[in-house]
């Protein structure tokens, strides 16, 4: 498999008049992997796609997509299905026509009838956009993804506004694209998807990439939490802590396991019952917190 980008972001600038959205931002994605570009409201991140879908330029920097300028149009859109936050479909065109609409644009080709059962708006098909709900609405700009399997998938947000069982079709669907190679980038506000999926987060804060890694590579920085709750009297604990007026404690740690069993024998020596013991690593959440604090 060849190891060249296929995302190449090398010290991206982009202002909006003088407000500076996306400063000196530089990472790549690579062949087959799922890119979860992260990060705060107003951090850029919809700013940077657009600049790598060849929406808006750059002020300065270089961006690269199968090693062409996003501009290139006639290079890049065959290989390249983007979902935007909002694909603004003429409200007067059937679901139908939209798809065809959309292939033909997109430089690929496919069925339609094929599109619109992956997309599950087959049932659909004959309705005017306008008609339709916000989630089939999300499920339609899912299709301008997905038309014509295209080696790179840029997906913004693409799971906002669906109910459950839309949201697991939309990732099978996504496994499914992955099997057969293609490359995702995605922008997402539900941390736990990004968690389960992506092979590698950047996460994005005022305009720059503030951590980038694997999942666990994020949080091991962080240390695990241990909570429980102490009767009144009892012996001095086995470990740092803070225990605030009411007997709840908090123990934070990078040795979890080790710690856990420390604490689990200390408590068994003295007859000490840790109530609501609850101990986990740490996850997404954690680190985006500390990175908006
Ligand atoms: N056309 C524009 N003109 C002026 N400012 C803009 C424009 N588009 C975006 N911005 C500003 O640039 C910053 C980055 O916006 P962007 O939409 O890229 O962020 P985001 O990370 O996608 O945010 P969110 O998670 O809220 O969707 C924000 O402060 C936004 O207000």
């Amino acid at each position: 498999m060849s190891t060249t980008p296929v995302i190449d972001v090398d010290r991206l600038n982009l202002t909006y008049g003088d407000f500076h959205a996306v400063k000196d931002l530089s990472f790549e994605v690579r062949p087959g992997e799922l890119y979860a570009l992260l990060g705060t409201n107003g951090a850029g991140k919809t700013s940077t796609l657009e600049v790598v879908e060849g929406h808006r330029r750059q002020t300065s920097g270089t961006v690269r997509v199968f090693g062409q300028r996003p501009g290139d149009r006639r290079a890049v859109r065959p290989r390249m299905g983007v979902m935007l936050q909002e694909s603004g479909f003429s409200p007067d065109l059937t679901v139908r026509e939209s798809v065809g609409l959309i292939g033909r644009l997109s430089g690929r080709s496919d069925d339609v009838d094929r599109v619109l059962d992956l997309v599950d708006l087959t049932d659909r098909a004959g309705r005017r956009v306008s008609q339709l709900s916000g989630g089939e609405k999300r499920r339609l700009d899912f299709a301008t993804a997905v038309y014509g399997t295209p080696e790179l998938i840029v997906l913004d947000e693409p799971t906002t506004g669906l109910d459950i069982a839309s949201r697991d079709a939309v990732w099978t669907t996504v496994d499914r694209l992955r099997e057969n190679g293609a490359t995702i980038v995605l922008t997402t506000h539900y941390l736990e998807e990004a968690q389960q999926r992506a092979d590698r987060i950047g996460l994005m804060h005022q305009g720059t990439l503030h951590r980038e890694g694997t999942v666990s590579e994020l949080t091991r920085s962080l240390p695990a939490v241990i909570h429980f709750s102490l009767p009144v009297a009892t012996p001095t604990l086995p470990l740092p802590a803070v225990v605030d007026g009411a007997g709840k404690v908090r123990v934070e740690t990078f040795a979890l396991q080790k710690d856990l069993h420390v604490l689990l024998r200390w408590a068994q020596d003295h007859s000490v019952e840790l109530q609501g013991l609850e101990a986990g690593p740490t996850r997404l959440d954690d680190v985006f917190r500390a990175l908006s604090n």
